[in-house]
Parts: structure tokens; C-alpha cells; sequence
């Protein structure tokens, strides 16, 4: 795992906004592993600039989210869906086509699982896969003690997470029990992958990611075992508490 220590939020987006750019513009049909949460919204903004100034183009990339909401229609603010055309789609030229959310509405959940891991693969791996961090450790909608191979499933959501997320929401009742996220194994199968963690609250949990030991009860631990991990924190994610981050990952400005 590499660790990019930068000074805040909006340089950790700028930097994963330029690893974004590079691989858009160095494959011809280049597929990106998308995330939602307040992470990653800075990111998208420098994107969409990039794309205003003309830097790059859209046409030709197809994206993959990790995860969706159950119950939740495209139209609900709150729906992932609804997250990613405000945050990017609407604002460059990817072809709606080309995007791809898991549908939270389906009337059979299991065969929704079951086809959009099939068009995940049928795609080809996702070239650079864009992670945020839970608090206790999941990525997409993985909860501590999902397993390692798991494929594209429908989970439960652990209470701290509806917590988490219920800021975005009138009530925490409103929160929807149940998602639709990529799986564990379905994710480690990216070429690369950036996790982006900001701010004081997720120290810990990176400290557990990049020091703990590999478990299925703290799903990021699992990066340890992927080829080409990028990690870009800012210096409240790094810094409390004190000398969290091990010595033994390379770190660059
Ligand atoms: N399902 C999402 C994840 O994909 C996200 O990465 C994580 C962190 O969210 P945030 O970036 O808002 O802290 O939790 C959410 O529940």
C-alpha cells in the first residue's frame, strides 16, 4: 500500500482528481469504480473543471457505483443514483449508458445482485476503483464480517452506519435498512484502487486499516492484501491520534 499524506480535504481531491484524470486519459475505454458520501464530492467538483476547461472528456469512460440503497427511488435526494447525476454525471459528457448504479428498486434484489455483478464483469475490470472509509471499517455497504469473496449482495446495514448517514437525512428512521453494495471480492478484483480519508474522525479507523491485523471484522483491512492500493489522507485522518500511520509504508508529499 502506498500512503499519500496531503495537508487537507480539498488537496486529497485534487490529487485523487488527477489520478482519475490520468487513467481517463491514458486508456481508450477506461472504467472507473465510483464512490459516494461526503468524501469524495470535493473530487468530483475538480473533475467537472477539468472537463470545463477541456482538459478531458467523459465519452468514452464507464463507471460502475459501488452501492445503492434499498427502497429508494432514483429521484429520492438521497439515493445514491440521484447523489452521482448532481455530483458529476449531469455536468460532463459520460454517455447515460455508460453508468451504472445497482437499482435499489428492484422487485427481485437477488437477481439484481446477480446481473449487475454480471455487467461489472462482463465490462472487464475496473481500471481505478475510488474508496471511502467507514467508521467501522466498511467499504461500499460492506459491514464488519462480510466475507472476502463475497460477490454483489443485498446487507443489512449496521446501526452505526444508518447513524453515520443519517445526517443526510430528516430522520435516522428515515434511513433505509437495507442496500445493494459491490462485494468485497468484486472490489479487490480493480486494478487499482484509491481509498480517500479525510478528517479526525476516520484516524482510527485508518490506523486499523494500515496497522491491524487482516480480518473479516474490519472489511478495509483487506487492502492490505491488494496489489496497487493508494491511500490519500489528510493530515487529520494521519495525525490523531499521534503517529498512527506505520513506518512501513512509503509516503509521498
Ligand atoms: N456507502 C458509503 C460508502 O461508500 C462511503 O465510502 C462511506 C463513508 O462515507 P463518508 O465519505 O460520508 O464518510 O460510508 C457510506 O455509508
Amino acid at each position: 500500500m502506498k500512503v499519500i499524506e496531503v495537508k487537507d480535504y480539498n488537496e486529497m481531491s485534487r490529487k485523487a482528481c488527477s489520478i482519475i484524470l490520468d487513467t481517463i486519459k491514458q486508456l481508450d475505454n477506461p472504467i472507473l469504480g465510483l464512490a459516494t458520501g461526503s468524501t469524495p464530492v470535493k473530487m468530483y467538483e475538480y473533475l467537472i473543471e477539468a472537463y470545463e476547461r477541456g482538459e478531458v472528456s467523459f465519452k468514452n469512460v464507464r463507471s460502475f457505483n459501488l452501492d445503492e440503497y434499498v427502497g429508494l427511488s432514483k429521484h429520492d435526494p438521497n439515493s445514491y443514483r440521484y447523489y452521482m447525476e448532481e455530483k458529476l454525471f449531469n455536468h460532463v459528457d459520460i454517455s447515460p449508458e455508460h453508468t451504472h448504479l445497482p437499482n435499489g428498486n428492484a422487485l427481485d434484489l437477488e437477481q439484481e445482485c446477480r446481473d449487475y455483478e454480471e455487467k461489472v464483469k462482463e465490462a472487464g475490470n475496473v481500471h481505478v476503483q475510488v474508496l471511502g472509509l467507514g467508521l467501522n471499517g466498511h467499504i461500499g455497504f460492506n459491514e464488519p464480517g462480510t466475507p472476502f469473496q463475497s460477490r454483489t449482495h443485498v446487507v443489512d446495514l449496521a446501526d452505526t452506519t444508518r447513524r453515520a448517514n443519517a445526517r443526510f437525512f430528516d430522520s435516522i428512521d428515515e434511513v433505509p435498512s437495507k442496500a445493494i453494495t459491490m462485494g468485497i471480492g468484486t472490489i479487490m478484483e480493480s486494478d487499482r484502487i484509491i481509498l480517500l480519508v479525510s478528517g479526525e474522525k476516520k484516524a482510527e479507523a485508518l490506523h486499523k486499516l494500515i496497522n491491524g491485523e487482516v480480518t473479516e471484522d474490519f472489511p478495509a483491512s483487506v487492502l492490505q492484501k491488494h496489489k496497487d492500493v493508494v491511500i490519500i489522507a489528510d493530515g487529520g485522518a494521519c495525525h490523531r491520534p499521534r503517529n498512527l500511520v506505520s513506518q512501513n509504508v512509503s509516503r509521498m508529499g
